[in-house]
């Protein structure tokens, strides 16, 4: 055999077989990295998006949600994108310049078009709901409450989005859909796991829910959901006027005794307020509400001198006078004659709670009895000190912190007659997974029907692992014909004794 004869006959690609093994195995892998590549690219992401106007009693914030547009049914999926605060009051503050409120929404709006891509603005829904500042313009002066609704909606019309109402929603929705919130964000419903309690503080309200152990005596107080196959039987309560700055009102009417000629030179000496806080205030201020009785002319334009003495126990007695437990036609009570079942389970509370006690650094960690240490010492600081402490904080909530301390442990124990154990049960939170805790998202899941009643048939094998799957059994399978392909073309001849 000459030389290149016999560099012919080494050569293996000159052997059938080794060369479609070789082929196969690489076109096997070609197929394999495709698919991996296809499958780690970063999809191009289509998002759905939804806004929407939460037109609290102090102040509006616009919502925008994102979700990708193909999983609109799986819970756990709707995020919070960006949240704008309203320049300036909330829009029942408007009811004198309604023109104004409409205004008032222009910025964050703007903000939403230029967030919320072109071509997906003409489906996104935009809802606005108003709470209790509208609740109680309503009851004051219902023309005066259509004026600014009928603002606010002219002003949301004027924006490329589908506008789907703007209306003052109840007290019970309130309470529902922050509760709906905060489980879709746990993702207890989609686990079928035990849901937590919502507790949400407002200026104007404050709302109390979660699933009881016992039958709810009152209709008012009972809404069924079925969510995800599982049905929720819950209990809800929203008290008007016991939001923090309405309570406040409560409160201070209490404070100064009535006085059918109220003369000037009025002092309340406030056990609630910093020593060395020393303000003169006007009659209208604290009485500008239905929450508190009516002034006479004469009294509206006459003033007193609110003036701080730092006495935490004597502003806790105080406080628990704002509850009326005197009557109760059911088999329990909360206060004012409201039906309300044991507290049962965790609690996640939301709003004002958080802003007030994460201010105090009141933790989860602390017990009730520490909590009330620390409001102790806060109420006792002299206002100067806290002044030069607190440089940044508004004068407004720095001065109020104490009382609405207070009077958050108060409504707790007192109220709802939480225990030493129910406090330790209750998280007090601002957001979950980067989205915020309120009635929001859960109004925007509910009407846009995005939590199904029943859960949604799983697949046998959850995507990646169809993917794996059927790599694998792809991989074996080109095996199999490869090592076919060699046992059969196996020749026998002279060829292949050479190569041996
Ligand atoms: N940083 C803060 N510190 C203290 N209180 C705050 C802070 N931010 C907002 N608040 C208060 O939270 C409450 C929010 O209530 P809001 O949602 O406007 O009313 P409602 O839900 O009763 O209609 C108001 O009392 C507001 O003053
Ligand atoms: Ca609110």
């Amino acid at each position: 055999m000459d030389e290149q004869q016999e560099m012919k006959v080494k050569n293996p690609w000159h052997r059938p077989h080794i060369f479609l093994a070789t082929a196969g195995i690489a076109a096997a892998i070609i197929i394999m990295v495709a698919i991996a590549v296809v499958q780690n690219k970063p999809l191009q992401q289509k998002y759905k998006y939804g806004i929407v106007l939460d037109a609290g009693s102090s102040h509006t914030s616009v919502y925008i949600y994102e979700w990708p547009a193909e999983k609109e049914n799986n819970t756990g999926m709707v995020k919070q994108k960006q949240a704008c605060s309203v320049k300036g009051p909330g829009i029942s503050s408007y009811s004198k310049t309604p023109e104004k409120a409409g205004e008032s929404l222009k910025e964050c709006m703007d903000n939403a078009t230029k967030t919320i891509p072109k071509h997906r603005h003409p489906e996104t829904p935009v809802y606005l709901g108003a709470t209790a500042g509208m609740r109680l313009l309503k009851m004051e002066n219902d023309v005066d409450s259509k004026k600014v609704l009928a603002s606010v909606e002219k002003s949301l019309q004027t924006y490329p989005f589908s506008y789907q109402g703007a209306r003052i929603i109840t007290g019970q929705e309130e309470g529902a859909f922050g509760w709906i919130t905060v489980n879709y964000l746990s993702e207890n419903f989609r686990k079928a796991s035990r849901t937590v309690g919502a507790l949400d503080l407002g200026g104007a309200s404050t709302q109390i829910t979660f699933v009881p152990g016992q039958q709810v005596e009152s209709s008012d107080n009972s809404i069924d959901f079925r969510l995800y196959g599982n049905d929720y039987h819950l209990y809800t309560h929203s008290f008007l006027c016991y939001g923090k700055d309405q309570v406040l009102k409560l409160y201070l009417e209490q404070q100064i005794q009535p006085n059918a000629d109220m003369t000037d030179n009025i002092i309340l000496e406030d056990p609630c307020f910093h020593p060395g806080y020393n303000i003169i205030k006007s009659f209208q201020s604290v009485f500008d509400s239905p929450c508190v009785k009516n002034l006479t002319n004469s009294q509206k334009g006459q003033n007193f001198t609110h003036r701080g003495i730092g006495n935490w126990n004597k502003c806790n007695q105080a406080i628990k006078e704002v509850f009326n437990t005197s009557h109760c036609r059911y088999s329990r009570c909360s206060f004012n004659d409201v039906f309300q079942p044991p507290v049962t389970g965790r609690f996640g509370a939301f709003s004002a709670y958080f802003f007030v006690m994460d201010f105090l650094n009141v933790t989860p960690d602390h017990s009730l009895d520490e909590a009330k240490k620390i409001l102790e010492a806060y109420c006792t600081t002299p206002w100067g000190t806290l002044k030069q402490k607190h440089r940044k904080v508004k004068e407004k909530y720095l001065a109020e912190y104490c009382f609405s301390g207070t009077y958050i442990v108060s409504l707790l124990e007192d109220g709802y007659k939480f225990t030493t154990n129910d406090w330790k049960n209750t998280e007090f939170i601002k957001t979950i997974k980067n989205s915020e805790a309120g009635w929001t998202l859960g109004y925007m899941l509910n009407l846009t029907n995005m939590i199904p009643a029943e859960a949604p048939d799983t697949p046998l094998l959850p995507y990646g692992g169809y993917v794996s799957l059927m790599l694998v059994l792809s991989f074996l399978i080109i095996v199999c014909i490869i090592l076919g392909c060699i046992f059969f073309r196996r020749p026998s001849g002279p060829a292949h004794k050479e190569i041996i």
